[in-house]
Parts: C-alpha cells; sequence; structure tokens
C-alpha cells in the first residue's frame, strides 16, 4: 500500500492549517472578536492616557525597565500603560492622542456592525488630520506644557514659525481648522465638497488598492508555499526515476523500500500534483472572489439613493420654477371686520327667546351668546326635566316668534347638553380671504391640501384638508355664494401650494366663472393634450377629460404598485429620497383637483357618460392624489345620484330652496334656513359646522392670477393622457404589413403579464401613449387583446407564447 513521505504530508499539514486560519479569520465570530478587541484597547488606551496625565511624571524613570519587576510604574495599567501612553502622549500628538482611543473604537463598532473598510479608512483619516492639527495647536502653548502638543506637534509647530512665523502659522491653521470642517460636516460649496470628496475617494481607492495587493501577496505566499511541495515532489521523482534505471534487485532491502516510496510517489505525482494546483487556483480563485466581494456591488445598490441624497441633495420638485413667488395677502382686499356686538339686539332676541320658550312651558336654566360674522348663536341650558326633542319639534314656531329668516336650532349641540339656536344678526361682517388667508392656522397648517373655507360661529378660521375629504360636493341655489366658495377652495390652495405640487382640471359649462384662471394655465392647469384651451367649457371635452383622468389614475395606481406604496405621499416621499429610478417611468405626481362648476348641467347632457368616470374617480382616485369639486345649482336626486353621493362624503351646502335638496346634499335640514350671501354649512360625515365663506372678489382674482401669470412658467400645462374615444377608434382590420415594429414584442409583454394595458406597453417598451395606443389596436385586430373596457385594462386572449406563435404563424400561413 502507498504510504505517505511525512515531510510532504507536513507540508500538506501547514498549508491546510495556514488555509484554516485564513478562513477562521474571515468568519463572523473572528470579526466580533477583532471588533470587540479594538473596542476594549481603546478603552485601555483611554485609560493609561488619563492616568498619564495624572502620574506620568513619576512614570518617567521606569520607562526603560519594561522587563524589571521590581521597578512599579503608578500609571494604572502598569508600565505596559505607562510606555504606551508615553508613546503616544508625549513622544506623539500630546492630548491629541486620545483621538486614537477614539478611531479605534469607531473602527471596533464598525466591525462589529460590518460596515465597509473604506468607511473605516475614511474615518481614520479624519481623525488622524484632526489629531496632527490639534497636536500643531497646542505647540502654541508655553513649553512647560509641551506635553498638550506632544513631541510632534511641538516640532511642526516650532518649524513651522521659522518659516511663516505665529501669524502665518494662525492663519495656515485657522484655515486648516475650517477646511477641514467644511469637508467633515459639508457644510457649504456642493462642488468643493465634491471635489475633496473625489480625491478622497481616489485615496480610498489606493488603501484598497493597497490592501488587495495585500491580499494578493498573502495569498501568494500561501500558494508559493504550497508550490515547493510539488517541485520537492519533482525532485524526488526524478531521483526515482534514477532508482528505476538503476533496476535494483530484490535483496537490496533499501531499495525495495525506496521502490515502495516510488509507487507512492508516483501516485503522488499523478494526483497529488494535481490536486495541489487544483488547491492553488481555487486559491487563486478564493482571492479573486473575495477582492471583487470588497467591491460589495450590493450594498452600492442598496446605497444608491442615500448616495444621491447625499450628493444631490432630496428631489426637489420645485427646482424648475425654483423662483417661483406665492401670491402675496396685499393682494387680496381688507374690510372692516370687527364685530361690532349691539347689545341691544342681543338682549332683545334674548327676550324674544326666553319668552317664546316660555309660551311652550320650556324653562331656561341659562343662556349664552356667541356672535359671529353673519349669525348669533344662543346657547341654551333647558331647565331640568324638558326634553330636548320637544324644542326641536317647535323649531318653526320659535322662528315664527323671532320673526326672523335663517333661524337653525341645533338640539342639543354635539359635545354639549345644551340647545343652539342660531340668529342672524341685523348687521353681518365681510369675513375677507384675506383675514382667512393670513390667518395663523392657515399659515401654520400642516395639511396636503388646505383650504381656508371661512370662519365659524366663533370667529375662528375654518381649514379643511381636501386631502383627507376627499371629494367636495358643492351645492346652492343661484346667486348664494358658490362661486365664491369654489374661489376661495382655488385661491387657499393658490397661496399654499407650488405649481409643481398641484393641478388643476376646470370643467366650466357656464363659461364665464373659472376664465380668470387661463391666464395661469402653464402654472397651475392640466388639460388633455393637443387641446386648445385649458378651461373645459364643452361637454364632449369633459368626457374626455374625464376619462383621460381615469387612464391617469390607473397609470398612477401602475406606478405606486411598482413603488410598492400605499398612497401618493409615500409615492412622492420615496421619490424625493430618490429611491424612485425616473427610468422606470417614475416621475414627481402633483395633486390634481378636478373642479366641475355647474355639475347638474353636465349630468343633463351627458348623463351616464359623465356620471360612470366620475363615480370612479371619486371611489379610487383619493389614494392617487386625484381630489374632485363638485358643484351644482340643482341637487335634486337626479343630478347627485346615490352612487356619486357615497363617495362624496364632504358636503358643503349654501342656502337652499327647500328642506328637500338640504336634505338630498347635507341628509340633513338647515340649508334651506341659510341666510346667503356665503352663509354655509359643512360636513365631513359626522357634525354639521356653520361657516361664514370668505369672500374673494372678481377684481381679487385678477390681481392673483395675474401675479402668478407674469412669473416664469412650465413649457405648457400638465399633460393628462390621451384618452381615445371609442368611436374615433381605428379599425379593426388593420393589415399586417402595416404593423409596428415592436408588435411582436408588444405582444411577448402582453402575454407575459396578461394584463392588456397601453400603459404597460408605454412603461415597458418606453413608448409615448398614441404609439402604445395603436400597438394596442393592432394586438386587439390580431386577436391577442380583448375589445376596449373603459380604463379598465383588456382582456388578453392568448394564454402563452406557444398559443401566440400558433397565431402569429397561422397568420402568416394565411
Ligand atoms: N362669502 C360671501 N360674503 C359676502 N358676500 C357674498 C359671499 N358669497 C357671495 N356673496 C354675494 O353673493 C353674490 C353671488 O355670489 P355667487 O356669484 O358666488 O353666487 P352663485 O351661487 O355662484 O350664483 P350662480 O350659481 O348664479 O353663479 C356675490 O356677488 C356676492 O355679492
Amino acid at each position: 500500500m502507498a504510504k505517505r513521505n511525512p515531510s510532504l504530508k507536513n507540508k500538506t499539514d501547514t498549508t491546510e492549517s495556514k488555509q484554516s486560519i485564513f478562513a477562521f479569520l474571515k468568519t463572523k465570530q473572528a470579526q466580533t472578536i477583532f471588533g470587540f478587541f479594538l473596542m476594549s484597547f481603546s478603552f485601555f488606551l483611554c485609560i493609561a492616557f488619563i492616568s498619564f496625565f495624572s502620574k506620568g511624571q513619576e512614570d518617567q524613570s521606569t520607562l526603560h525597565h519594561l522587563s524589571d519587576r521590581a521597578i512599579k510604574s503608578e500609571n494604572l495599567l502598569g508600565k505596559f500603560g505607562a510606555n504606551l501612553s508615553h508613546f503616544f502622549i508625549f513622544r506623539g500628538f500630546g492630548i491629541a492622542g486620545f483621538i486614537i482611543a477614539y478611531q479605534l473604537f469607531l473602527s471596533g463598532l464598525f466591525i462589529l456592525f460590518k460596515r465597509k473598510l473604506s468607511k473605516i479608512i475614511v474615518s481614520w483619516n479624519y481623525g488622524l488630520t484632526a489629531m496632527i492639527l490639534c497636536s500643531v495647536t497646542f505647540g502654541f502653548l508655553p513649553e512647560k506644557y509641551a506635553v498638550l502638543s506632544g513631541v510632534i506637534g511641538f516640532e511642526i509647530n516650532d518649524y513651522l514659525i521659522d518659516f511663516i512665523g505665529k501669524t502665518g502659522l494662525t492663519i495656515l491653521l485657522f484655515f486648516l481648522f475650517l477646511a477641514y470642517v467644511i469637508v467633515r460636516y459639508k457644510i457649504t460649496f456642493d462642488q468643493l465638497i465634491n471635489l475633496i470628496k473625489e480625491k478622497k475617494a481616489a485615496f480610498t481607492h489606493q488603501n484598497k488598492q493597497a490592501e488587495e495587493e495585500h491580499i494578493t501577496s498573502n495569498a501568494a505566499e500561501e500558494v508559493s508555499a504550497s508550490i515547493p511541495l510539488s517541485s520537492d515532489k519533482k525532485k524526488q521523482s526524478e531521483f526515482e526515476k534514477s532508482v528505476i534505471d538503476l533496476k535494483p534487485t530484490i535483496s537490496k532491502h533499501s531499495d525495495t523500500h525506496k521502490k515502495n516510496e516510488k509507487i507512492r510517489l508516483t501516485v503522488e505525482e499523478k494526483i497529488e500534483p494535481e490536486k495541489a494546483t487544483a488547491s492553488v487556483i481555487t486559491d487563486e480563485k478564493k482571492v479573486e472572489i473575495n477582492i471583487e466581494e470588497i467591491a460589495e456591488e450590493k450594498s452600492v445598490a442598496e446605497n444608491l439613493s442615500d448616495k444621491l441624497v447625499k450628493d444631490f441633495g432630496e428631489f426637489d420638485p420645485t427646482l424648475e420654477l425654483a423662483n417661483f413667488k406665492f401670491p402675496t395677502f396685499n393682494l387680496l382686499k381688507q374690510y372692516n371686520e370687527t364685530i361690532s356686538i349691539d347689545p341691544e339686539e342681543l338682549e332683545a332676541n334674548k327676550d324674544k327667546i326666553v319668552e317664546t320658550l316660555k309660551n311652550y312651558k320650556i324653562g331656561i336654566a341659562e343662556i349664552k351668546a356667541t356672535v359671529g360674522p353673519t349669525i348669533t348663536l344662543y346657547e341654551i341650558v333647558p331647565e331640568a326635566g324638558i326634553r330636548i326633542s320637544k324644542i326641536k319639534n317647535l323649531e318653526d314656531d320659535i322662528a315664527l316668534s323671532l320673526s326672523a329668516l335663517g333661524i337653525r336650532i341645533i338640539a342639543p349641540i354635539p359635545g354639549k347638553g345644551t340647545i343652539g339656536i342660531e340668529v342672524p344678526n341685523q348687521k353681518s361682517t365681510v369675513v375677507s380671504m384675506h383675514s382667512v388667508i393670513s390667518s395663523k392656522k392657515f399659515q401654520e397648517s400642516s395639511m396636503e391640501l388646505p383650504i381656508a373655507l371661512g370662519k365659524t360661529i366663533s370667529n375662528e378660521t375654518f381649514v379643511v384638508d381636501l386631502a383627507k375629504m376627499p371629494h367636495l360636493l358643492m351645492a346652492g341655489a343661484t346667486g348664494q355664494g358658490k362661486s365664491v366658495g369654489l374661489n376661495a377652495v382655488l385661491t387657499s390652495l393658490l397661496y399654499k401650494k407650488h405649481p409643481a405640487e398641484v393641478k388643476f382640471v376646470l370643467v366650466d359649462p357656464k363659461k364665464v366663472e373659472l376664465t380668470l384662471f387661463n391666464k395661469i394655465e402653464r402654472h397651475y392647469l392640466a388639460k388633455l393634450p393637443d387641446v386648445e384651451e385649458a378651461i373645459i367649457t364643452d361637454t364632449t371635452k369633459v368626457v374626455h377629460t374625464l376619462n383621460s383622468l381615469c387612464i391617469e389614475m390607473d397609470n398612477r395606481y401602475d406606478l405606486l404598485k411598482l413603488a410598492m406604496v400605499r398612497n401618493i405621499k409615500e409615492y412622492n416621499t420615496k421619490f424625493k429620497a430618490r429611491k424612485l429610478n425616473p427610468n422606470d417611468g417614475h416621475q414627481f405626481l402633483p395633486y390634481i383637483i378636478l373642479v366641475i362648476d355647474e355639475f347638474a348641467d353636465l349630468i343633463m347632457t351627458a348623463g351616464k357618460e359623465v356620471e360612470t368616470p366620475i363615480a370612479r374617480l371619486a371611489q379610487l382616485a383619493r389614494a392617487i392624489g386625484i381630489h374632485l369639486i363638485v358643484a351644482t345649482q340643482r341637487p335634486s336626486v337626479n343630478v347627485i345620484t346615490g352612487i356619486i353621493k357615497a363617495n362624496f362624503p364632504a358636503r358643503i351646502a349654501f342656502r337652499v330652496t327647500s328642506k328637500i335638496d338640504s336634505r338630498t346634499i347635507l341628509d340633513a335640514g338647515g340649508a334651506d334656513q341659510l341666510i346667503g350671501r356665503g352663509d354655509l354649512l359643512y360636513t365631513a360625515g359626522n357634525e354639521i359646522n356653520r361657516i361664514q365663506c370668505a369672500f374673494v372678489d372678481t377684481p381679487e382674482i385678477e390681481k392673483i392670477t395675474d401675479f402668478i401669470g407674469s412669473q416664469k412658467a412650465y413649457a405648457e400645462a400638465y399633460q393628462l393622457p390621451e384618452y381615445v374615444d371609442d368611436d374615433s377608434g381605428t379599425t379593426m382590420d388593420i393589415d399586417i404589413g402595416d404593423r409596428d415594429k415592436l408588435f411582436r414584442d408588444a405582444a411577448e409583454i402582453i402575454v407575459t403579464a396578461q394584463q392588456g394595458s397601453a400603459s404597460l406597453l408605454q412603461r415597458k417598451l418606453k413608448l409615448g401613449y398614441n404609439r402604445a395606443g395603436r400597438l394596442i389596436d393592432q394586438l386587439e385586430a390580431a386577436g391577442i387583446v380583448g375589445g376596449f373596457e373603459g380604463s379598465k385594462a383588456r382582456q388578453v386572449l392568448v394564454q402563452d407564447f406557444v398559443a401566440l406563435d400558433h397565431l402569429l404563424g397561422n397568420e402568416q400561413g394565411n
């Protein structure tokens, strides 16, 4: 049987043990141990240094007697501590030597948390620079404090003073400190920072290379350690060959032994050297792989967004119109808004209320008045035992007795055990848009889409968030303040939102109300491509726009799905943090607000064609930032249908003519008892608030739109996706020869995704909407996708590639 050569075996063992040590050093355990070691050592240094500053002088004489056990050291960490401190503090950098301890601690932490080597190196660069700067600065101190600067700091300081004088050195140090701070904390001048960073990166790279070379040379050492193995063997084999040539006799014991050895060696010659080579190659490969691992592609990808944010800052959607100025307050008119309380009026009303209630045998325990801009709320605490429903039932009688318009009884006031009677003031005060816009509440609101609607009965500014509503239904008889209300909503948003953050789609069948907003078309409006006017007045265009908004909604949902977020806010936050790649179709999404001024008119002329997309948008669009504001004069049930109502939880009712209308809008009475001129009831599903709408006049709107319109704008209005009408659709017998050259690719994408949408093709093939739409038509003609189903994705009629090949093959055969 073949026997191993002992010397060879030893060498193989050494190589193996080296390999295993090397492998161990790369394990997580070894790294953890090393991390903790560095941290402990940093503590050790710290204690030694502190101790050095108190006992260092006494230890001076013991320094060179490291091995002499008879000599004791005063340093808390003994002679070793004393020597280390002497080296780093006295002979080195003085008090700045603590930075070494700090750096060691940091490196230990970095290793434990598996930070990249380059980070550790960068941190050491900073640390060492700071150390030298500090120690040279301390060199300014008188000689008796030389220990604070250390020999290095003192000498450099001395040397530089000879050269550039004390003042020169002070300036130099100041500059260097400044530069250090700028670089370290990236305070200013991006380019400067980037430049220095590049240099630093190059330095890091060099270090890395040096290290890689070091690793490679280590590996090479190991490799070379194993190479003699084969050359030894070779020598031996040559020797063996000569032995064979000698043809030894069996009687020669030693020869027999050698022959045996030869057999074994021959075997080794055949196998072992191969093995050795294999192991060399594997080792080399291992080394190479490790070097590539240092490049850590994975972690670069993970930190790409962080890096981008670090280099360029967060994405700023407002950058294109960075100099955009929000309208100023002085564009809005100021009115005298001090509410004058007429004590006589209050007293007279109170007496009337008490008397009327007395007639119905309702005793009052207490009465309190809150005077608002247009109405006064009398809060009544009835005597014990009076049933609230009794007062509620007497509403009309009380109103009659008080012979005043607009009496509304709130019995009981939600959250309070009192009854409220709202009586209009004889002299009402106008609530100006100026006062609500300039209010602290509005200015400091952190809402997504804040709307300053007006003032409450207690004269507080009433601000609501359109993004939370999420859609608003507005109704009121003609001349009661609806248009002013709409203008107030739009004005609020113009004062708070940058053109990059919000876009309006304005529908104005009356053609007069919203015309002024034409001036801000390229700032704030969205429109269909190839449409002249951004403000839509024509019913057909309204239908197209609504369907286009549905497509925009679907596209946005696709983007949200891709980005794995639930709503527009999260999406935009992620986009701003540069976590979404614009090359994948991602972009900053502005809120889109669809305002329809005369809804009844549209329903009358277009019916279901308008109702269906509106209902769809209302149901689904909240998460992707499309919000609807629909106003109507006629709040009848055939205009505000069940499906619309169900999806518009926020409602504003101006004065209406009948209780039924009030019920249609608010699901409660009250709107018929309002006094008009902007007096409104607002509900977001629960309680009803009475608000005096802020008044904004046409000249004010004109000034605001002029102010915005005169500023730099985008090249065009925000483009909504193109909507191809069913009727205007192409004929389906499209010639095979006329097919787009991306037809096959498009078909494969659709079949793979099993989803027939143009937006999918747009994204995957990076096409414009028109071309994607044409492709879909061709796919439909080829029988790959089904017919048009509104804004829903089309059905895919081909299951897999085999079926697709079959279908297209058949076509060619025909
Ligand atoms: N908030 C308000 N404060 C004071 N006056 C108001 C307010 N709102 C409306 N008015 C007065 O009511 C008038 C009619 O308002 P507005 O034009 O908004 O009515 P409307 O409901 O839009 O009418 P239509 O439906 O016929 O267009 C205004 O010209 C103004 O004088």
